[in-house]
């Protein structure tokens, strides 16, 4: 009988707190939503705490609202049904609510930024390394940090990680290095980029520093990692040249996607599925375009059979050798700055090759350009557009040493970035047969009315949106690079905190073009979303929200490039072929560049 009564009278306990708590719930939520009508909430922002303690310090006052009932009368603090009845229809009036005043919120001191435990355990190490940079702390940040602790597989998941843990601004310090600043939203990377000074700093790649200075005694660093002025100076003279020479050879790298689509139809097995090394293919496209937009030359990286075949190899097998061991001496520890490790030396060598390939063509135009006079080097520059970029830039009397790093930072990273964008742009292709038969369409109808079958033209690549939106859609997804770095030239505030000058901030540029509130269902491949930039210019921040090719002064240099020879050769294939991927999902891992993490077993079908 006790027991019974008991529990009675915790039941009843407990249903009148639940009823205490609806009503306090509803009586809030009306509160805000009248307030939301007076002149005070116009001009005194409210957030939820506001308003719950409005409720709560007005509760004494706050009239109900029957018309008999006065101002003055109270409202009960336990509400009955007869007084939640009454709450439907009760009116405040505004000169009861009491305007808050807007307190001006000092910035958050910069230590206070939330940061990751786990990186104080490094610190230990650190005062063992002398030379530390802070390409280090990023690699170290990037690669392998968390290895053991999350499902590490070398992609962006471990900076995902850091947000989720530590919320959309984290900050990384050392003894040693200087502290690091990591974002992903639109309007703090936003807020780094209006900062940029004339010539601003990003993160280079030591290792290839490394070499140049080091190793060959080269008089500087190289595009991707000179910070200087002297860069701008020789990125004004190469801007134009690489954009005329790109125009004018769009036919002859046309013709370099045919030799890759017979290259397919040759080396598919009888369910047209091209060899799971097809990402080798990829490499030998993106070297023959290179090459003929350089040098005016065509190589035969394509052709198996031709007399070059063998050196072809050499060539490719140094290309994918450099990028390779530049990924794993970048990242981890670098032991090669003390001496030179066997990962160093393989990358090295590789890269003497490509050196010794490019040092050989600067010889050839420095012969031939000796051999004639400056008044027809200047006429070749005014009449003869054709010539190939080398020769434009000797004749814009750029370091022959400049031009050498120039090109191999190229091979290195701008080819490799081409073809590992092409790829993730294909699969999405086949996994979107819907999105690949519009393509289809776009493709036929501007081709018969601009060009001869199967060719393409200037006119005919800026007449396909949808082709360009599908590009950038991919490149939402699978960026070439997840990050961009700069070095704050001056102070800056986020998130209500002061970043220092001098801070470096790593922003991570993947995540933020996978954001909810920039892009609808982020995950889907949708190429249609870009094609009504209207409907998503509502947003202040969209031009931060998806930026691939980085932002401003050091943006990137070979984007005309790259967008040209990936229009040319998705346009070919999806022209001769339906391409399908049967296997598992193909995501991302990240080799200094993002690059597919499984092989590129596609099926090309012909068409016809
Ligand atoms: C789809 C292919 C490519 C993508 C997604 C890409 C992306 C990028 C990004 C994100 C940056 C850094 C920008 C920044 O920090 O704001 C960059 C820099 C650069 N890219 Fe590319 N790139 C591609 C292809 C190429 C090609 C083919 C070339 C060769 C001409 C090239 C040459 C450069 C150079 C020289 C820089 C350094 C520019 C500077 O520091 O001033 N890129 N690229």
């Amino acid at each position: 009988m006790i027991r019974c009564l008991m529990q009675s009278i915790l039941v009843a306990r407990d249903l009148s707190l639940q009823t205490y708590k609806k009503c306090l719930y509803r009586s809030t939520m009306k509160l805000a939503d009248t307030l939301t009508n007076t002149e005070e909430r116009k001009c005194v922002p409210l957030n939820s705490n506001d308003v719950i303690a409005a409720s709560m310090t007005q509760s004494h006052v706050i009239p109900t609202v029957n018309a008999t009932v006065t101002s003055t009368q109270t409202m009960p603090l336990l509400e009955t049904a007869k007084s939640e009845t009454a709450m439907e229809s009760f009116k405040i009036p505004t000169s009861k609510v009491v305007p808050r005043v807007r307190i001006e919120k000092a910035p958050l001191p910069f230590e206070e930024i939330p940061g990751p435990m786990i990186l104080k355990l490094w610190e230990k190490y650190w005062r063992y390394v002398p030379l530390l940079g802070t390409q280090l702390f990023c690699s170290l940040l990037i690669s392998r940090l968390t290895q053991g602790r999350l499902s590490w597989n070398r992609n962006i998941t471990p900076i995902k990680y850091l947000f989720d843990e530590y919320g959309c601004i984290v900050r990384i310090n050392g003894p040693l290095v200087n502290d690091i600043i990591m974002i992903h939203r639109p309007e703090h990377i936003a807020e780094v980029f209006k900062q940029e000074s004339e010539s601003p700093i990003r993160s280079g790649i030591d290792i290839l520093q490394h070499y140049r200075l080091n190793h060959h005694k080269y008089r500087s660093a190289g595009a991707f990692s000179l910070q200087d002025l002297e860069w701008l100076e020789v990125k004004k003279k190469i801007n134009q040249p690489l954009h005329e020479t790109i125009s004018d050879y769009i036919g002859k790298l046309d013709s370099v996607c045919d030799e890759l689509t017979n290259r397919i139809r040759n080396i598919r097995n009888r369910q047209d599925e091209v060899p799971a090394n097809f990402h080798r293919e990829l490499t030998a496209w993106g070297m023959e375009c290179f090459y003929m937009t350089m040098f005016n030359k065509h190589f035969g990286f394509l052709d198996s059979t031709s007399k070059s075949a063998s050196e072809a190899t050499k060539i490719i097998n140094a290309l994918i050798t450099a990028h390779t061991y530049m990924s794993r001496c970048e990242t981890g520890f670098q032991v090669w700055r003390f001496f030179e490790t066997p990962f160093a030396k393989k990358l090295y060598a590789a890269c003497d090759v490509l050196d010794e390939v490019i040092g050989k063509y600067i010889r050839q135009t420095q012969n031939k350009l000796q051999t004639s006079s400056l008044s027809k080097q200047e006429k070749f520059t005014n009449e003869e557009r054709n010539l190939p970029l080398l020769e434009k830039m000797m004749i814009q009397r750029i370091h022959p040493n400049d031009i050498s790093i120039l090109l191999m930072d190229t091979i290195i990273l701008g080819v490799q970035a081409v073809i590992n964008c092409e790829a993730f742009l294909l699969y999405f292709l086949a996994k979107n047969p819907r999105v690949q038969k519009r393509l289809y369409n776009e493709i036929i109808s501007v081709s018969s009315k601009t060009s001869k079958e199967c060719t393409q033209t200037k006119e005919s690549l800026e007449n396909m949106p949808y082709l360009k939106a599908c590009i950038k859609e991919s490149l939402r997804l699978r960026p070439a690079f997840p990050y961009l770095t700069r070095l704050l030239s001056s102070a800056i505030s986020l998130h209500g905190y002061t970043i220092p000058k001098g801070t470096f901030v790593i922003m991570a540029s993947q995540i933020t073009s996978q954001r909810e509130e920039h892009f609808e269902d982020p995950e889907k491949y949708q190429p249609e979303r870009w094609l009504n930039q209207d409907e998503y210019a509502y947003n202040d921040y969209q031009e931060y929200s998806c930026l691939p090719f980085g932002y401003g002064v050091r943006s990137c240099l070979g984007r005309n490039m790259a967008e040209i020879q990936m229009m040319l050769l998705t346009a070919k294939l999806v022209q001769e072929f339906t391409i399908e991927y049967d296997y598992a999902e193909i995501q991302s891992r990240f080799l200094m560049i993002n690059v597919p993490n499984k092989s590129l077993r596609f099926r090309f079908v012909d068409r016809n």
